[in-house]
């Protein structure tokens, strides 16, 4: 059947619209239609960007990341799409129809009650649980890059900035930050380039914020964070100046209306040193105790 079809022939694509823009390439919605009737099922297609070498490792590591992932809260692989005479290739996806979270938190604001929301947490909580269990740091964890499936189900998207953890080590440096989500990082991520299962917790925490502030943009994390830092930009780079307050103390204030529990779930993960912050299972029961209530 079409659900484990792993090669895409280009002529059967359609191109339908562009999703957006992603790590290392941009997402079209495409119909993959060889019956040539639109009966073909709608996919999500990840164009590598065009002639950047170091991108073709890049792209093919993060084909082999997400193709080995198989979990309900995370996007799923549907194959790969060679074109140019298997010059150029593209990542198939499973085309999720609500889109981003952001979008949906932001349209469906007065539907959505704090139960939605700790289900939502839930579910990426248990998609992160499951990353770990594959020694793979998403690094690149927040509101945009959670996708909608249905009004009751969420999944972890782009996997561009993966990595895997070598097996004797705790975590992963990284050579080359490149344009990095620096208001999404732990402290030890912005001043060393160290990312592993803790710091995906912090930045847990950051999406935990979005969530219940229902990614309002005028409370999203880098304004909340840039109006904290003030304009005293003595030279000093933005990210020292945000690890200085980080250092101090500050941390993201409480969402209009969340919950005392879910801020504090917020401000365990933000411990400044890695090792203070929960693990995903502790966050994971808190978050169904919750639900309990
Ligand atoms: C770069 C891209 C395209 N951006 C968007 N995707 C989709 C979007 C909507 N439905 C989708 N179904 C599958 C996929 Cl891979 C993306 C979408 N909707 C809006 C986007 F901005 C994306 O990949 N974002 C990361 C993600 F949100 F997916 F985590």
């Amino acid at each position: 059947n079409q659900q484990d079809q792993s090669v895409y022939e280009e002529r059967h694509l359609r191109y339908i619209s562009p999703l957006g823009k992603g790590n290392f390439g941009s997402v079209e919605l495409c119909r993959y239609d060889p019956l040539g009737d639109n009966t073909g099922e709608l996919i999500a297609v990840k164009k590598l960007q065009p002639n950047k070498q170091s991108n073709l490792e890049d792209f093919q590591k993060e084909i082999n990341t997400i193709r080995s992932l198989h979990c309900d809260y995370i996007v799923k692989y549907r194959g790969v799409c060679y074109s140019m005479g298997r010059l150029s290739m593209s990542l198939v996806m499973e085309y999720l129809p609500y889109g981003s979270l952001i979008g949906y938190l932001e349209k469906n604001r007065q539907l959505i009650n704090n139960r939605r929301m700790l289900l939502f947490a839930s579910q990426i909580c248990k998609g992160l649980e499951y990353l770990q269990s594959m020694r793979y740091v998403h690094r690149d964890l927040a509101a945009r890059n959670i996708l909608v499936a249905s009004d009751t189900l969420v999944k972890i998207a782009d996997f561009g900035l993966t990595k895997i953890i070598p097996f004797d080590k705790e975590y992963y440096r990284v050579t080359h930050p490149g344009e990095s989500p620096i208001f999404w990082y732990a402290p030890e991520s912005i001043t060393e380039s160290k990312f592993s299962h803790k710091s995906d917790v912090w930045s847990f925490g950051v999406v935990l914020h979005e969530l219940f502030s229902y990614c309002e943009h005028n409370c999203n994390p880098k304004r909340l964070y840039m109006q904290e830092i003030g304009n005293d930009m003595q030279g000093l780079s933005i990210s020292m100046h945000l690890v200085d307050i980080l250092k101090d103390n500050w941390r993201l204030p409480a969402p209009p209306l969340c919950p005392p529990r879910i801020h504090s779930m917020m401000t365990a993960c933000w411990g400044y040193s890695a090792e203070e912050r929960p693990t995903f299972s502790t966050l994971g029961d808190q978050i169904e105790t919750s639900i309990q209530d």
